[in-house]
């Protein structure tokens, strides 16, 4: 199952390009930049993976991003990443992009996205995935931070595909964001934005009703509003689950209770995702692997999974 599940060509609508370094390249990164890092090693690194909650994760993915540097860290994270797409039959990427996690140490804004950019045109032109970038605001900063970094972005304005809304959720519901997300829209880019990861369902309202936005990442908590969860089979609303994320960061406490298959048969259409795959224990592929595993999933809905992904890219 496993092979046919790699085999099967599918799109990642929620993936954090920060949240792809494996322990192996922060540390060779660490070493180039001649950053001292806290852990001794990738192993002792590996073991602090344990995580209860959204937050204990961010601090550590927060941590793990000061390695990143140079145009050619950025080039070296996005390209590790696509040759997981290609190893995944991953034809189609829209990775999230969080500037203000660079920008705030020091990092110029076109010193990331120069050697985000040119992994994913090299991507496009060696390993023929496409690709769509999404600039993430950072969620626990303000809203003026955010509009600071739609400025930083105009300039680039082709390179991005939508804006979106990560990081911490609770205290932080979408309202927050209302001006910078019109202002966004008013520059044409498309929106996303996290919610119901641990956000209650109201902050799913929000996102749809004021930030206007084409999908929702995570979303699982919708299902605990029915008319939310009827207005978007009505709309056909895509999420961007991502199984492997909620069990380690404690959204769901096993496998076995995750609602994806339950929301994918009442007509949701759900997609699978891997959030931030070197601290989650896995891709794409290791995301439907734990589906059939736990949950049953079968062939048949595994195809109506992937097909999800490909309907739901902002990028046609
Ligand atoms: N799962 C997640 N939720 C919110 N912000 C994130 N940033 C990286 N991964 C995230
Ligand atoms: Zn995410």
């Amino acid at each position: 199952m496993y092979d046919w599940l790699n085999a099967l060509p599918k799109a990642e609508l929620h993936l954090h390009l920060e949240g792809s370094l494996e322990p192996e390249l922060l540390f060779a990164l660490a070493e180039r930049n001649k950053v001292t890092l806290p852990w001794h090693d990738v192993e002792t690194l590996r073991r602090a993976y344990d995580f209860g909650n959204l937050q204990e994760f961010l601090d550590l993915y927060y941590a793990g991003a000061d390695v990143l540097r140079t145009e050619q860290d950025f080039y070296d994270l996005t390209w590790a990443y696509l040759q997981r797409c290609k190893a995944q039959n991953v034809i189609h990427t829209e990775p999230f992009f969080d500037p203000q996690t660079h920008t705030d140490r020091g990092i110029p804004f076109e010193v990331a996205l120069n050697g985000i950019r040119h992994a994913l045109d090299d991507g496009r032109k060696q390993l023929g995935i496409s690709s769509g970038l999404i600039l993430s605001f950072l969620r626990h900063l303000s809203e003026d931070e955010a509009q600071k970094t739609l400025d930083q972005a105009l300039p680039f304005r082709d390179a991005f595909v939508a804006v979106g809304l990560d990081s911490s959720e609770m205290g932080h519901p979408p309202s927050k964001f209302q001006r910078v997300f019109d202002r966004a829209r008013g520059e044409g880019f498309l929106t996303v934005a996290h919610a119901g990861e641990e956000g209650p369902p109201e902050y799913i309202w929000e996102a749809l009703d004021l930030l206007k936005i084409e999908r929702i990442d995570h979303g699982v908590r919708a299902i605990e509003d029915e008319r939310l969860m009827q207005r978007i089979i009505d709309e056909q609303i895509p999420l961007t689950v991502c199984p492997l994320s909620n069990t380690k960061l404690c959204v769901f406490d096993h496998m076995s209770q995750h609602n994806i298959l339950d929301m994918l048969e009442r007509g949701v259409k759900v997609t699978v995702n891997s959030d931030d795959p070197a601290y989650f224990g896995g891709y794409v592929t290791e995301n439907f692997y734990a589906l059939h595993e736990h949950l049953g999933m079968s062939q048949d809905q595994a195809q109506r999974l992937a097909q999800n992904s490909l309907d739901a890219r902002l990028v046609k």
